[in-house]
């Protein structure tokens, strides 16, 4: 999906798919300095983060395993709804495991916030957090990624792995969509 499948859906482009791959590349740098001489699981959060953690583990050079978690606090509207649901859990036991919660955003924080102090009672060796993006809400949290590749507008946006009502995810690059597309709804 590009730009032009969105007719006049989208507003503008935030985020272009080159800034996007540049900025992931600088991350997985850090990331493997950061990491050297250990093995990282790398625990994605479906499904947003599936294009993030597609795109940021091919960049990575430190040995990782992958695990994904499914919670969700959305549903299908653009505000939180303040309560996480864990929808699938880890199949990976993270006892002494270097983990790495790997983001597409930190919106409100609550999603994370949440995750972070869930898998923080499994004893893991340590805890981090990557995220792509990160709004100025998450400010308000006590949520402290290590890795963030943008910040950006307090504006909804999609694409990337972003979806609004489970439409976009499939779009290269981060945009705004045009008003009138929450308004028929
Ligand atoms: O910081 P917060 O305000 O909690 O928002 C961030 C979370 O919200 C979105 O996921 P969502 O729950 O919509 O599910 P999805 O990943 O399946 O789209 C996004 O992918 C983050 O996981
Ligand atoms: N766009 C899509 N999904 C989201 C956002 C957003 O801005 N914030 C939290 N989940
Ligand atoms: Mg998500």
């Amino acid at each position: 999906m590009d730009a032009n499948d969105m007719g006049n859906d989208l507003k503008k482009v935030l985020l272009t798919e080159q800034q996007i791959q540049d900025r992931l590349a600088q991350m997985a740098e850090v990331i493997d300095k950061d990491y050297a001489g250990h093995e990282i699981l790398l625990v994605g959060v479906l499904r947003g983060a599936v294009m993030v953690m597609a795109d940021l583990a091919r960049k990575l050079h430190t040995p990782v395993q992958m695990d994904w978690m499914a919670v969700s606090s959305y549903g299908s509207g653009t505000k939180s709804s303040g309560v996480v649901r864990i929808l699938k859990d880890l199949d990976t036991d993270i006892k002494d495991r270097h983990v790495l919660i790997v983001e597409d955003i930190i919106d409100s924080g609550l999603t994370l916030s949440w995750l972070e102090a869930n898998l923080r009672t499994r004893g893991c060796a340590s805890l981090n957090i990557a995220t792509l993006l990160r709004k100025p809400d998450a400010a308000k949290t006590n949520i402290t990624p290590r890795y963030v590749g943008f910040d950006i507008p307090n504006e909804f946006v999609v694409g990337y792995g972003l979806d609004y009502a489970e439409k976009y995810r499939n779009l290269p690059f981060v945009g705004l969509l045009a008003p009138h597309v929450y308004e028929k709804h």
